[in-house]
């Protein structure tokens, strides 16, 4: 079956995919992988196979916000893949995960405008406690602090004139703010597939994101190769 949106036959993908906002982060998941094929770039979606310890892995490009990704969510689940890891990056709410810090998404609090239309507000957007372990376990074995908590998944990037909701959340005990995470994990409930997300940490969300956001620092840069790294490796793991 063609998908028509990913633009890729159903037949070439794996049952476990890494999924990423940037088309230029999947290619760079993907060099890591053996055997590696690009099977389609359309719009956001950059679409690539290849294999890690033997295991066959998708890693696809999601773009950015819950409804675009929520797009690929979907039609990779209907091509066949039944577990989903997000490798992506976030705001931090916190010091003690500074930037350059993972953090492994148990839980996303759906402050998303798409889950909102898929479900009633009291479902919950969690993840798979299985592959929340696997990729816990990966990424502790990189070198570099890892936590695992409650992420917030928001629309908004950039603030207008209604406050951001990051000093609320933060007192409740929210680790980092990103912008698919609630979308992927109600979409694999809804759908019966496993999912989980870590996330780099790019720096802190209460700041002023317009003059101080920069995650291309060398930092970030580590950050993102440890979890791309943690990612690969929970997929084996989950496959054992
Ligand atoms: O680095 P990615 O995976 O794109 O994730 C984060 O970065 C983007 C914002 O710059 C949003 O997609 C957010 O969720
Ligand atoms: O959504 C995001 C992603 C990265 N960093 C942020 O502060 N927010």
């Amino acid at each position: 079956m063609k998908l028509s949106i990913l633009q890729v036959n159903s037949e070439d993908l794996s049952p476990y995919a890494i999924v990423c906002g940037d088309p230029f982060r999947a290619e760079a998941i993907a060099r890591k992988l053996d055997n590696v094929r690009e099977l389609a770039f359309s719009r956001e979606y950059r679409t690539f196979v290849g294999e890690a310890s033997g295991v066959a892995i998708t890693v696809v490009s999601h773009g950015v916000g819950s409804p675009g990704a929520a797009v690929c969510f979907e039609e990779l689940i209907k091509g066949g893949v039944k577990t989903l890891i997000r490798v992506g990056t976030a705001g931090s709410y916190s010091a003690d995960v500074p930037p350059g810090s993972l953090v492994v998404s148990t839980a996303a609090v759906r402050e998303d405008g798409l889950t909102r239309q898929l479900v009633p507000l009291g479902f919950p957007a969690v993840a798979d406690s299985d592959v929340v372990q696997a990729l816990f376990e990966a990424a502790s074995e990189t070198d570099g602090l890892v936590k695992k908590g409650i992420t917030v998944t928001l629309d908004a990037f950039f603030q207008g004139v209604e406050e951001f909701p990051h000093q609320k959340y933060k007192r409740a005990g929210a680790l980092a703010v990103e912008m698919e995470i609630s979308a992927l994990y109600v979409i694999a409930s809804l759908r019966g597939v496993r999912a989980g997300a870590i996330v780099a940490l790019d720096g802190y969300a209460d700041a002023d994101l317009r003059e101080v956001y920069d995650p291309h620092t060398d930092v970030v840069t580590g950050a993102v190769e440890r979890e791309i790294e943690a990612a690969i490796r929970a997929i084996v793991k989950l496959n054992q």
